[in-house]
């Protein structure tokens, strides 16, 4: 099963008295353990997909179905509690919450799940040894720079062990080299925990990196570009 499957997707945003098409038509299957970017001129519809993927916002027409679930068709609290349950959030922005800890930021959402203290701790303590930063987790964010607010925000993202991790412009607000370090970790992490990672960005490098890209224009998709699956790769690696 496809962790997010869209049919026949239409959004339309109303503005006064105008309408304006944002997604006409989409039909979209996301594969797992892959990382896919969204890209496309400005305006063309990125951030509304994203959106209906994260179950932020629900279609005018058409099916959205995250993780097996109808998101079209679920409340707004039902939908609220099934991001916190099953999905990842990283911002262009990074979203940390400022007066709390790296390890405060990465447990927050693990204090919404009923994962028992100890448990809690270990996982906690993982995620920032994944990404590099065991020894900053007593620093509030304005503590740290840039890309280890990023790296926090990968960790939190994952601590909850998603099904699937959404990304609007992770890179927008880094420098190139941070940028292209920040990827290279969500690369690592993706593979490491074999989540479905999905991004909107208009970065060559974001796109390079990935397994399957989306091309929109217009509020249409223009073309769907799939890698190799990353099982098959690695076949191919054991086997040459
Ligand atoms: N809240 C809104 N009200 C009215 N129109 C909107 C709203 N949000 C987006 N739009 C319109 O919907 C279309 C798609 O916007 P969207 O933000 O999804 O594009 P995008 O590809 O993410 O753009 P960018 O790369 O500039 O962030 C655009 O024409 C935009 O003007």
């Amino acid at each position: 099963m496809h962790p997010v499957s869209l049919k026949n997707v239409s959004k339309i945003y109303q503005l006064g008295a105008v309408e304006v098409p944002a997604l006409t038509d989409i039909n979209l299957e996301i594969r797992g353990n892959c990382f896919t970017v969204i890209c496309g001129p400005s305006g063309s519809g990125k951030t509304t997909l994203l959106n209906l993927i994260a179950c932020i916002d629900r279609p005018d027409r058409g099916e959205v179905s995250v993780a097996g679930q109808p998101a079209h068709a679920m409340s707004d609290d039902a939908l609220s509690d099934f991001r916190a349950r099953h999905l990842g959030f990283i911002f262009q922005n990074f979203n940390l919450l400022p007066v709390l800890t790296a390890y405060e930021n990465v447990e927050y959402p693990l204090l919404l799940t009923k994962m028992p203290a100890a448990q809690r701790r270990e996982r906690v303590l993982a995620m920032l040894e994944a990404v590099g930063l065991a020894d900053k987790a007593a620093n509030l964010p304005g503590q740290l720079s840039g890309g280890q607010r990023q790296r926090v925000a990968i960790a939190r993202a994952l601590a909850t062990a998603p099904k699937l991790v959404l990304a609007d412009e992770p890179t927008a607000n880094l420098d190139s080299q941070t940028g292209a370090a920040i990827i290279a970790l969500m690369r690592k992490m993706q593979r490491e925990q074999r989540v479905a990672f999905v991004f909107s960005s208009h970065d060559a490098m974001v796109q390079a990196q990935a397994d399957d890209t989306v091309l929109l224009r217009d509020g249409r998709i223009v073309s769907v570009t799939r890698g190799e699956p990353l099982e098959d790769a690695a076949a191919a690696e054991l086997s040459a």
